[in-house]
Order: C-alpha cells, then structure tokens, then sequence
C-alpha cells in the first residue's frame, strides 16, 4: 500500500481551548488510520494541541517559522520555541505567506535550511496563481518555487521534505485542479527535482495537493500515480471531514 501523507493546516482559526478540545475528538476518531497524519494549529496553540496528541498517531505542524535562530526579530517564532512546545513538521512558503506578507523564494529557502538543521520535517508549498497560469507561466513558477525553496539543500535532507502543489486559484475557493491536471504539475515537479538531484531522489518525494480538497473528492485525487497525500485547509476544520480525508480507503 502507498504511503500517503495527509495534513491539516488550520490556519488562523480556533482559539487555544478549541484547538486543544478539537485535538481530543481527532485524536479519538483517527486512532488506527494508517496513512502518515499531521494537524498545524496557529502558533499560540501549538502546546496544548501537542500535549493532548502526544503518543498518538498524528504529527504536530506549525504554519511558518522565523528565519533567524533567535533575538531582535519583533513577533517571529524561532525554531527552538518551536522544537520545545512539540512541533514535528514545519508548513514554510505557503502562498498566503507569500502572497499577503511578501515571502520570497530566497526568504523561505533561508527558513527550509533553518528547519532542516534543526531536526524538522519541512513541506514547503509551491503552486501559481490563475493569471500565472493562464499566461502560461505554471512551469516557470513551480519550478522556481521548488528549486529556489530547497537551494542548499542536500540530497540526504531531502527525505524530510514534502513538497506541497496547491494552485492559488484552487485554495478556499471550491475549485479543484481536476486530478489529472494536479498528477500533471506532479510529475512536472518530480521532473525538476530529478534533474536538480537524480531519479531516485525525485521518485522517492512525497508531494501532496492542496487546494480544496475534501472527503468527495480526496480518493479520486489520491488514486493518480504522482498524488501522494494532501495539504487540507477549510475541510481540516471540522473532524468528520478531516477523519474521512485522513481515512480515505484506496
Ligand atoms: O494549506 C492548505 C491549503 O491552502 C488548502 O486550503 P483549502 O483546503 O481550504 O482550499
């Protein structure tokens, strides 16, 4: 059986008691899913969210991470606060990082490195928005986004790294890639990292979809050969949708 990697990014939704309360219900309804599962809480909520899993079969994520070790950066979260409250895995690049505060591709490579040196699991998110693609630049985009975000980064280091696809245009909109587009952008990802790296590296990648997925739609997307899991934003929020997301029979 594959293994597929399934995630929640909460964004910013749920005040610490509900994440931690909401933690508890999925901690119960996911016991013995097999496929690898995370849940990335708002950093403030992060403690309590990995308290109540802790020994459980769901990894712990942050949505963003500072790009300095530590001292003088007003507001930021460093990797070591980050490690000493239960974080696993760090969301970095993720288009709302970029599109709303100004995340460059050399900012977030800057915080990919940091990540990986400190012991974390990264999945660094890459996708264009509708003009880029409707002007034909998809490859152009993704292929920046991925080899630019993983600059510096080893061929060893690599079995760390998850690479996130989600469209812009296909984030909290309803909208879909159908799953032959999103296996298309896939293989066109596993290309460059191919040639960036070598074959094996680039077979062995997990890269999910992000961008509406939800429990209609999750098998269909997860059946195509280069699909291996699933950034989850909106259908995250709720623990029915999320369990038959994170449950999903192949
Ligand atoms: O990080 C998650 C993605 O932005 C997808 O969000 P969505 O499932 O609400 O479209």
């Amino acid at each position: 059986m594959r293994n597929y990697f399934l995630a929640g990014n909460w964004k910013m939704n749920k005040t610490p008691s509900e994440a931690k309360s909401f933690a508890a219900e999925l901690k119960a309804s996911l016991k013995g899913a097999s496929h690898k599962l995370m849940v990335a809480p708002s950093f403030i909520a992060i403690p309590g969210v990995a308290e109540e899993l802790k020994g459980s079969n769901i990894l712990v994520g942050a949505q963003n991470m500072s790009n300095a070790e530590s001292g003088a950066h007003t507001g930021e979260v460093s990797p070591e606060m980050l490690k000493d409250a239960g974080v696993d895995v760090v969301i970095l690049g993720h288009s709302e990082r970029r599109a709303i505060y100004g995340e460059s591709d050399a900012f977030i490579n800057e915080k990919v490195q940091l990540a990986l040196n400190h012991g974390f699991e990264v999945i660094l998110c890459v996708g264009e928005t509708l003009d880029e693609r409707e002007g034909g630049k998809l490859e152009e985009i993704v292929r920046t986004q991925t080899v630019e975000g993983l600059k510096n980064v080893s061929e060893s280091s690599l079995s760390k790294v998850t690479i996130a696809y989600e469209p812009v245009w296909a984030i909290g909109t309803g909208k879909t890639a159908t799953p032959q587009d999103a296996d298309d952008v896939h293989a066109f990802i596993r290309k460059v990292l191919a040639e960036t790296y070598s074959s094996d590296a680039a077979e062995a990648m997990v890269i999910q979809y992000g961008g509406s997925v939800k429990p209609g739609n999750v098998k269909e997307l997860m059946a195509k050969e280069n699909i291996d899991g699933a950034l989850v934003g909106g259908a995250s929020l709720k623990v029915e949708d999320f369990t038959a997301i994170a449950k999903f029979d192949t």
